[in-house]
Parts: C-alpha cells; structure tokens; sequence
C-alpha cells in the first residue's frame, strides 16, 4: 500500500514481534517504519516512511511523514538516503576449495558493510568449479550459516556441459540463477573456455529456462598485432599489459557471438534467452556492435564495472598490480565514454567483478603486471566509488537504484528484490551521499585481505549507516548483527512449463 500524506493510516498495524532468528538483527523489531526525507522510490526522491513487516515492506508513505507515522517504532534517519539495497551480480566469493582468497562470511560481511543487499556469486575461484548440480550442493552446504546478505549462485557452461542439454538441465533444475561462460582462458583450471558452438547450443537450452548467460567477452583475435607479440616490454609498467590485451579481444568475443545474439531475437532459435556480457571495458567498436545487437532485437545486456568508472590507464603506477584486472582498465577518453553509455541506457547495470586471490598471488613486491592474479578487490566500496566518480557527470540517486539494484535484480530473476515497493523483500541501504571519508589503514574493511585493494588510500564520499536484509537490521554504525542470517538464493522451475 502507498500512501499520500493526506490519507489515514488504516494501514498502520504496528504490531512489534521478534525476528525469526536470535541475532540476526541489531534491531530487536519485526515491525517497524524506517524514514528520511530521501527515500528512492516510486521514481522519485523525497520524504517518505517506509513500513517493514515480517522481512517485507508493507507500506509507503510519501510527504511529510512525522505529521501521520504516529506509532512506534519509527528509525528517522533525517536526510539521509534510503535506497533499494544493492544486488551484486557479479561477484567471487571461492568458498569452498579457496577460502583463503575469500570466504562467504567475509565477502558477505564486507558486502553488508557496503550496502549491498544481495550478491550472486560465480562459478569459478572456488573449487571444484560450480558446474554440475554436485559441485553447486558443495557451494551450498558451504554457505550455510555464513551469509550476512542474500546469496544466489551462477552456474558455468564450460565444453563438458555445453552440449549436453540433460547436463545443463540437472544444472538449472539444481536451482542455479543462470550460467557463465568465458571466451578466453579463465585462468582456473577447471573452468575451460566454451567457443561460439558451446554458447550458441547452451542458449537453447537457457531459453527454455528464461535465465540468462553471462559471458566473459574477450577472445584471442586471430591476428594478434606486433605489440602484442613484443616480449621485451617492461613487465612493471602498465602499459605493457594494456598491449597485451588490447580492446580488440572484446572486439573479437563479441564478433564471434553474432549469431548467438540473432539467436535470441523473436523468432530466433534461442528466443526467450538471454545474453549478459559482464564487465565490459572498450567503450569503443565493442560497445557499437553491442549496441547494434540490440537495436536489431537481440536480448542482450551489459554491464560495466566501478573500476572502469573511476580509474584510467594513466593513472596506474608502475608496479601496482592491484589494478591488474581483465579486461584491463583503459585510458581516460573510454572511462568518459563508458559513462556518458552508462547515463545514456547503452550499459545496463553495474557490477562489483569482486575477484581477490591471496596478496602472494598478486606479486606486489615483483610488481610484475603480466604475471600477478587479475582480479580487483572492491565488494565493500562500490556504492561510495560509484558515487565520488559519478558525481562529476551527474547521476542521480534514481540512475544508481536502477543500475545497482533494479536491473541486476531482472537478470538474476529476482521479482521481490530491487525496489522499494510494498510486497517487495526490505532489502534497503541507508547511507550519506555527503559524508567524505579517507580509505586509510585505520578504516574497518571486511574483505578478508584489505591490502590488495585498489581503492585504498582514496578518499569518497558516501557512507553507508545501516543495511537491512529482508527485515533484519545486518549492519549499522559499523557493526554487524550477531547471526549470520542471509539466505542462499536457488532458483525454481523451467521456464518451458509455464
Ligand atoms: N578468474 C577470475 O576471477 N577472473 C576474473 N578476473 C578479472 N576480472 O580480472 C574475471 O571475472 O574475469
Ligand atoms: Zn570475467
Ligand atoms: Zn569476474
């Protein structure tokens, strides 16, 4: 129920009952009303109170609120902003088999701390590999009583599964909320790169299912230019690397799936299915052939990530590979473009790409870019990044619930998440766009190895208070609840049968 300031509050039943679980929530209320004078939702931004019931929102009311909230308990967070939590579609959490990279309870505790509300984790990092409906129980029984957020779980079309549709659908039916896939070597040995063939016959299979497949797109190019080839570069500087892996390899992927992408047009062999490119960085020629596929009618959508928002090329020093990522981050003029795409609807959504490895791995000290682990460390800090960087090309609060919540929560099949919106999960972030902060060493981050973060020693703006996952308060004030009470995510039935 929604209601303006004017209306009676018949549909105030404040009714205080304790949570399902014991401390799964720093707020010992099961029925509550949150406010602030910038709550997003409704495709606005103003005063508002927001009534939880039992894990959902039950009512929003918009205007002057202090004038009808008339019963307790009420949290007024002043001008503070109240915003759909974030949905991380996007990230490694290696549990089980590489805990030592990062763990469910770490990334899911650095996840509350930053806003994010529910996360999806892929399929590779950890070990074995999420790819059958064996390895997806391991992913499960190792989550449990772990999760500060809501927890769901990509799949992996790799060349075992790929054409093998009874493989795929024990997969799907297992409750996985879609697949992954890379078009070039993942770096994780059992995770192998699937080609045109594999994506093209899994999609069928996806189609019957409605849930997408998400593709690492970059592929070697058959001609690889001389720079590429020239092993004499100094393996310290970035630049070297940028050499290496060079937009052409996006270029390349996304060449290599046209077909794929016809196939999901109406009456495509594929229709119904979906193709997601993740973390796309060339803002350039990839970006046009993308934008082509779907202006002809491909289901096809992008997503971009905050380090290619907020760093560029000539900006990383020599040595530093916790910048080291692929694809790698690109000069100044392509971060310009991806967000002038990312305001202009172009890119769909952002992601976190949240892929640490243990600070060995990364080579600090060698601070050699060609051999270190690729993969930035950012779970905690994405809303605040997103923020700072944005600012200067102004976003709006409305621009960020839709890229950080509204959109990753449609791919991810997600209908009760994502908004602000009566019947919907209270997945809610509260934070203060104003407040400025320096990312230095006495700053609490929960990822389980800060050091190897990009975004340390930067200042932002942007804070978060206090994270409520369906109901529960997790985190607030820098404290997270005493129970671990996130839910893993599966999903149910086949799309064919309904
Ligand atoms: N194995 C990985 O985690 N790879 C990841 N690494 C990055 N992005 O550098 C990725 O998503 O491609
Ligand atoms: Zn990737
Ligand atoms: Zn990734």
């Amino acid at each position: 129920m929604v209601a303006e300031t004017d209306g009676c509050l018949l549909f105030l039943r404040a009714r205080v009952q304790s949570l399902g679980g014991e401390g799964c929530s720093l707020l010992p209320h099961g029925h509550f009303w949150i406010a602030s004078q910038r709550v997003v939702a409704l495709g606005r931004v103003g005063p508002a109170a927001v009534e939880v019931k039992e894990g959902l929102i039950n009512a929003i009311a918009v205007g002057d609120y202090r004038s009808f909230v008339l019963r307790r308990p009420l949290v007024d967070y002043g001008d503070a902003v109240i915003m759909p939590g974030l949905i991380d579609v996007h990230a490694h959490l290696d549990e089980p088999g590489r805990a030592e990279w990062e763990g469910f309870s770490t990334g899911t505790r650095a996840a509350a701390a930053g806003g994010i509300t529910t996360l999806v984790d892929m399929p590779l990092n950890s070990f074995p590999s999420t790819v059958c409906e064996e390895t997806l129980k391991l992913k499960v029984d190792a989550a449990r009583d772990k999760l500060y957020v809501d927890v769901g779980f990509w799949g992996g079309l790799v060349p075992e599964n790929a054409l093998n549709p009874r493989k795929l659908e024990s997969l799907l039916n297992a409750g996985v909320l879609g697949l992954k896939s890379f078009m070039c070597p993942s770096g994780i040995n059992d995770f192998p790169m699937t080609n045109s063939t594999h994506i093209e016959e899994g999609l069928v299979t996806l189609a019957k299912y409605k849930r997408p497949l998400l593709i690492h797109a970059e592929r070697i190019p058959d001609v690889v230019s001389d720079e590429e080839l020239d092993g004499e570069l100094d393996p310290r500087s970035y630049a070297t690397y940028l050499k290496s892996r060079t937009p052409a390899w996006e270029e390349s992927a996304v060449r290599d799936l046209k077909r794929a992408m016809k196939d999901t047009e109406v009456g495509g062999r594929s229709e119904g299915a979906h193709l997601h490119i993740v973390h796309l960085s060339d803002s350039k020629t990839t970006l046009e052939l993308l934008k082509d596929a779907k202006h002809s009618g491909a289901k096809v959508t992008i997503e971009t990530c905050p380090h290619y928002l907020a760093f560029s090329a000539e900006e990383v020093p020599d040595g530093d590979t916790r910048f080291k990522c692929s694809p790698p981050i690109r000069d100044a003029a392509n971060k310009d473009n991806l967000w002038e795409a990312l305001l202009d609807g172009h890119i769909d959504m952002l992601s976190s790409d949240h892929s640490p490895s243990t600070p060995d791995l990364k080579l600090m000290e060698e601070g050699n870019f060609m051999k270190a682990w690729g993969g930035i460390s950012s779970l905690q800090f994405v809303l605040p990044v997103t923020w700072s960087h944005g600012k200067k090309y102004g976003i709006t609060l409305n621009q960020l619930a839709s890229w950080w919540s509204e959109k990753p929560a449609e791919l991810a099949g997600q209908k009760n998440k994502g908004s602000i919106l009566p019947g919907y999960h209270a997945d809610i972030v509260v934070w203060k766009p104003e407040a400025q902060f320096h990312l230095d060493d006495t700053h609490a981050v929960y990822h389980k190895h800060r050091n190897i973060s990009a975004y340390l020693g930067k200042e932002l703006s942007g804070k978060v208070l206090s994270t409520f996952v369906r109901g529960n308060l997790v985190f607030a004030e820098g404290k997270h609840a005493g129970a671990a009470c996130g839910a893993t995510i599966l999903a149910k039935g086949s799309g064919a049968k309904k």
